[in-house]
């Protein structure tokens, strides 16, 4: 039987077009000037030094270093610095009320039923752990923290790699056999099931014909009996 749950949130409990077309535009227009503001705080000297890091050119300038977080941003790269800095623009928007997170209505009745039913509830996403914290924290349907027990983002590993699901596992002290993770994407639920992990991918529009994940288009429909 299925102890815990984690969850995807890009395609999974919110709707990719919240993400592409509200809070990455919001982001990309705020960053550069965010950056400039921010650059001699202590945790974003950090991040630009991560940045300049992984562009392999520790002296890089700060204009070089805006220019880069661009292209990571127009790339969808999930990259860790930039999804913290992400995360930290976007706490502006959610508390000047700009906007609130998009949650499917069929997530949210799942996500509060399970967590009724003594289900212990995790996110795992791209977004860093403060970017998940809002986005549940200040969504359409109100304040769904108190449902989590924990947050995982990519200071664990990328979403398709095994390790990180490993790491998952270990953190929550249960058979991996007894963790249902749930995404959209099959590369995602392929990684998960390599560490035993259960799986079920969410599909709001057309199937999936590359995956061999248990597909289901509403959280109503997702089984808590694990596989045989
Ligand atoms: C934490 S909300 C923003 C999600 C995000 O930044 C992202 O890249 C989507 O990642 P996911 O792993 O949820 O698909
Ligand atoms: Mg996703």
């Amino acid at each position: 039987m299925i102890k815990a749950i984690v969850t995807d949130i890009e395609g999974t409990t919110s709707d990719i077009r919240f993400v592409h077309q509200v809070l990455f535009p919001y982001a990309r227009e705020r960053i550069a000037d965010f950056v400039r503001a921010t650059a001699q705080d202590a945790e974003v000297m950090v991040l630009l030094n991560d940045v300049r890091t992984e562009m392999d050119q520790p002296k890089a300038s700060l204009d070089e270093v805006i220019a880069e977080l661009l292209r990571w941003i127009d790339e969808d790269r999930k990259a860790t610095p930039l999804k913290a800095l992400q995360g930290m623009i976007w706490r502006h928007g959610y508390v000047n009320g700009d906007f609130k997170s998009h949650l499917y209505e069929d997530a949210v009745n799942g996500l509060q039923a399970w967590h009724q039913a003594g289900i212990r509830l995790y996110v795992y996403s791209s977004g860093s752990v403060a970017a998940q914290k809002l986005l549940f924290g200040y969504s359409e349907a109100g304040d769904l923290t108190p449902l989590f027990s924990g947050y995982f983002d990519t200071k664990i590993g990328a979403k398709r790699e095994v390790a990180a699901y490993q790491t998952i596992v270990r953190e929550l002290a249960l058979p991996a056999e007894q963790i249902l993770f749930l995404s959209d994407i099959h590369q995602e639920l392929d990684a998960a099931e390599a560490a035993g992990i259960q799986t079920c991918q969410l599909i709001r529009g057309e199937p999936d014909p590359d995956s061999h994940h248990r597909q289901v288009s509403r959280f109503d429909d997702i089984s808590l009996t694990a596989k045989e």
